[in-house]
């Protein structure tokens, strides 16, 4: 036999192998009541982002529409390309069938989301997420069962009111500084806007998480050659290369012979367990000596205690530590993680668009200059935040444009049956579902004819009237906007975000603290008019990409122009 023909034999039983997989699939698929696509590949896969990423914009020009549609969704961050294209989702989903042993279902339908959402212990945390959320000791967020149940009881309080008043003094101290250094260091025209804000989104963690206050400052404290790194600089490295180190053990990334921004990662991953294994030291010998704990997130883990029957021997009071150490590293690990960027890049969002916008920055400072008539105490947590309504809207606006975390996975193990609008869908066993809180934001008939549009005066419940009056908003209007159950960028049910207050909190103390004094506008180039400047940074900004969370992929070509009000 020659070669040619050992090669065909060999493409045709792959070929069958696969269609008969395929086949399968499709049978199991077939009575579900969702849309099927079929595709000859796995897709949402890590190889599939990698490899298929890399011809996407080929993949899109020269294969027939539906698969080359099916291709993108298997490519991560379909949904801001969605967006971006102004594509109307279609719901309630679609079962990609391919080779795969487990269906691929997407969910673009806000009853479906939430009720997969809510069942959190039958459609549980997919695998590769619990591994790439614990790779650095068991936490909160990649947990499961009861290992779960405990860490939320234990952990959700203590992201709840009683941090609320120093994130927003330090979140109106952090942005205060950080204007100071915009006007009199850099005379008002900045390209460091965003980058300040992520500054200020960390320096807020750095406090409220490990009692480390820092004065804001633009760059980041670098350790030198040889020397030790600071807590703070290696946490963040490690946030940095969450998947590199994922993929590649720290001893191979620290060797002499790879690029130095690769060392870093690597370096940072031992100083960061022998930070935290100090700084948890400490911790505990002050709990020893009876000294105030500080309100910090790690001193209540430290001082976490399981005062409950304990199940091996029933009937003994426990009075031992809930946390091991891998545990409390795990924690202050995902804390960060998952606290740093998402509230980051959505004040980013929010000041970028603000300043694209302009009459949305008139809608808010006209709120904020109210506010500062009616209270004896501008800088007042208790009387000011409640009043921050537009502002808030703002947020909420920005979260449904510029949702950070585009989707989320989970498994479903054992066959369900789950209902939308009256009809009910079948989703097979061994089916991963990807719940899209972007793509449940985005429906026309749920956000109306303007859903791909930025207008956070959706989020009131007499919108027309607020533009033209000088009364402050109501209390944004969910049901106004198109229901609780359309807007998850906070996730739902059990699993839904803890730090959802303080993010609002810090969120709404920077905007309202930055333009009480300032106004943003386009620093405009040499012979551009307005308009052209606003639409420069109207593209920058939706030059974006998801990474773990949405970000702008220039950020430093958002040049701003902060005057004095
Ligand atoms: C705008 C800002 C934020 C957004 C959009 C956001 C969004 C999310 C989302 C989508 C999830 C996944 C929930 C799920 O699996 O169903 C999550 C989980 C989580 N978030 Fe946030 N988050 C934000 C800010 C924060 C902050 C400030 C903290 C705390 C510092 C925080 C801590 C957590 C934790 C610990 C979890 C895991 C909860 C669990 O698995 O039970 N997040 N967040």
């Amino acid at each position: 036999m020659d070669l040619f023909k050992i090669f065909a034999s060999a493409a045709v039983l792959y070929f069958s192998y696969l269609s008969s997989r395929i086949y399968r699939n499709y049978m199991r698929a077939k009575t579900t009541g969702f849309t099927l696509r079929i595709f000859p590949f796995a897709i949402n896969t890590p190889l599939f982002t990698v490899v298929g990423g890399g011809f996407l914009s080929i993949a899109l020009r020269i294969l027939p529409q539906s698969i080359a549609r099916t291709y993108d969704l298997g490519v991560y961050g379909y949904e801001y390309r969605d967006r971006v294209a102004k594509r109307e989702r279609e719901t309630p989903g679609y079962i990609v069938v391919t080779p795969n042993d487990s269906l691929e279902l997407f969910v673009e339908d806000g009853e479906i989301a939430n009720a997969i959402l809510a069942r959190s212990r039958e459609f549980e945390l997919d695998a590769m997420s619990r591994k790439l959320l614990n790779n650095f000791g068991d936490s909160l967020a990649g947990s499961v069962g009861e290992a779960w149940s405990r860490q939320r009881r234990l952990i959700a309080p203590m992201l709840n009111e009683r941090i609320m008043e120093t994130v927003w003094s330090e979140s109106q101290q952090q942005a205060h500084d950080m204007m100071s250094h915009f006007t009199a260091v850099e005379d008002g025209t900045t390209n460091g806007t965003v980058n300040g804000l992520r500054k200020i989104a960390f320096n807020i963690l750095s406090t409220i998480g490990y009692g480390m206050s820092t004065k804001w400052s633009p760059g980041l404290k670098q350790a030198g050659e040889g020397e030790k790194m600071e807590f703070m600089e290696a946490l963040l490295h490690l946030i940095e290369g969450l998947l590199l180190l994922f993929l590649l053990p720290p001893w191979l990334l620290r060797k002499s012979w790879m690029p130095k921004s690769l060392q870093k990662i690597g370096e940072a991953y031992y100083q960061f367990y022998e930070h935290s294994s100090e700084m948890l030291q400490k911790e505990r010998d002050a709990l020893e000596s009876s000294q105030t704990l500080r309100n910090t997130f790690l001193s209540s883990l430290a001082s976490a205690n399981d005062n409950e029957v304990d199940s091996y021997e029933k009937g003994s009071r426990l009075n031992k530590p809930a946390f091991t150490e891998s545990q409390i590293t795990g924690n202050l690990y995902t804390f960060t993680l998952a606290g740093y960027d998402t509230t980051a890049n959505t004040m980013a969002y929010a000041v970028g668009m603000l300043a694209a916008y302009p009459q949305w920055q008139d809608w808010i400072i006209e709120e904020i200059d109210q506010t500062h008539k009616e209270v004896s105490d501008p800088s007042s947590y208790h009387s000011v935040l409640p009043k921050l309504e537009r502002c808030l809207a703002l947020m909420f606006e920005t979260l449904r444009t510029f949702t950070p975390v585009a989707h989320i996975i989970r498994n479903c193990p054992i066959e369900k049956v789950v209902t939308s609008h009256g009809k009910d869908y079948r989703i097979p066993a061994n089916t991963r579902c990807t719940v899209s809180l972007d793509g449940v934001g985005a429906h026309s008939d749920v956000w109306g004819d303007d859903a791909f549009e930025f207008r956070p005066t959706r989020w009131s419940a007499n919108a027309n009237k607020l533009t033209a009056s000088n009364s402050i908003a109501q209390v944004p209007k969910l049901e106004a906007a198109g229901g609780k159950e359309n807007f998850l960028p906070w996730s739902g049910g059990p699993r839904a975000c803890p730090g959802m207050k303080m993010a609002q909190t810090e969120f709404l103390s920077v905007i309202y603290t930055i333009f009480s004094e300032f106004r943003a506008e386009p620093a405009l180039e040499a012979g551009e008019s307005l308009e052209q400047g606003l639409s420069r940074l109207a593209a920058v900004i939706a030059d974006s990409r998801p990474m773990v969370t949405l970000r702008m992929n220039r950020p430093n070509d958002l040049k701003l122009k902060w005057v004095r009000r």
